[in-house]
């Protein structure tokens, strides 16, 4: 079973605005403070939030369990647990000390796949103060990500054709040309995919919109081909930002640094980026002109890549996969 609670992380600490703050009429949202978790009626019912219910779920039991670790710190810890179990991740920090959340965030503070680069930046910099270059950095987290919600006839719908691994190829892929949608067009929020055929449970690749749109902006093009091909400045970016956003309108004045407890990630694979089969530099829509891009192989094969549902060790994956099921992995 794999249960992505990564992406709990970016929705429970973005759910924060300096602007509503300074206005001081309605609650601003308390940043990184656990309110999907103390409020979990509310905030996973927001439309930008379906992706995270799963998370919620999985996480209620354990703060049941644990009363004495608040919300918002169990967020920020599993998401760092479980972001090392992908090869290649970088190892996150993990600072102790967050109250509980005392209200839950107002709607409309998540990015949206459908929205425009201006709108996400601003709302990533009134959020977080993140610059166009960090919000860059942290869409290294769609490396392993895998959609349930954007097209409702297809789930686990992956972003990059490695979606278990913390590798720079969701860089690379979403500056490829799009040909087709994994399932059905018209779907809020989606652009076609280089990747899309499919077989079964392995449904071939999405794209977001606001990925296609941000690689390609002269305000943040540089910054996201600068990653393709660069594992370790993509990781320990990452890394940086990931700090950044964990503590969202906190106070870490007597935060306890309790980074050493959070798991040695699995080492990187160590292969180099590359171009899935059949495509090439031809296929490459660059928008960075300073630079050029960086010269790649194609993986072999005559046809388009098929990627798989499960990881080859998961025993379970495959067993439901065989059976025609799906085990929610
Ligand atoms: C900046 C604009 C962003 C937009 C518009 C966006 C949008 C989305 C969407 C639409 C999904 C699919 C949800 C679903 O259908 O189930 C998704 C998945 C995901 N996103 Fe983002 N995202 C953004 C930034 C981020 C950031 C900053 C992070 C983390 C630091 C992040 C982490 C993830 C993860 C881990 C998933 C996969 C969840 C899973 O596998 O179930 N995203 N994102
Ligand atoms: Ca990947």
């Amino acid at each position: 079973m794999f249960i992505p609670i990564f992406n709990i992380s970016l929705d429970d600490a973005i759910a924060f605005s300096q602007k509503l703050k300074e206005e001081g009429q309605v609650f601003p949202g308390g940043g990184a403070d656990g309110s999907m978790l103390v409020f979990p009626d509310v905030e996973p019912n927001f439309s930008a939030n379906l992706g995270i219910s799963d998370s919620v779920d999985a996480l209620l039991p354990f703060l049941a369990a644990h009363p004495q670790i608040s919300a918002g710190d169990l967020i920020q810890f599993a998401g760092a647990v479980g972001i090392s179990n992908c090869p290649g991740a970088p190892r996150l920090e993990f600072l102790l000390g967050r109250p509980n959340a005392t209200a839950p965030a107002p709607d409309g503070l998540i990015p949206e796949p459908q929205s425009n680069v201006t709108s996400i930046l601003e709302r990533m910099s009134d959020g977080g103060s993140f610059s166009p270059d960090e919000v860059i950095a942290l869409l290294a987290s769609h490396t392993i990500a895998r959609s349930d919600h954007v097209d409702p006839t297809i789930q686990a719908v992956p972003f990059d054709s490695t979606p278990f691994t913390f590798d720079t190829q969701i860089f690379l892929e979403v500056l490829l040309k799009g040909v087709g949608f994994p399932g059905t067009a018209g779907n809020v929020g989606e652009v076609e995919s280089p990747l899309p055929i499919g077989e079964g449970l392995n449904v071939g690749e999405m794209r977001l919109q606001s990925d296609f749109a941000l690689a390609r902006d002269p305000r943040t093009a540089c910054t996201w081909q600068g990653f393709v091909n660069e594992q370790e400045k993509m990781s320990s970016a990452f890394k940086t930002v990931m700090a950044k956003l964990a503590v969202i309108a906190q106070n870490t004045e007597n935060f306890i640094d309790c980074s050493e407890v959070v798991p040695i990630p699995v080492p990187a694979v160590n292969k180099p980026a590359t171009f899935p089969a059949t495509k090439t530099r031809a296929d490459i829509q660059q928008a960075c002109l300073s630079s050029p891009f960086p010269n790649l192989q194609t993986d072999p094969g005559a046809t388009e890549t098929i990627i798989p549902h499960c990881i080859a060790t998961d025993t379970a994956c495959l067993a439901a996969e065989s059976d025609g099921g799906d085990d929610d992995s």
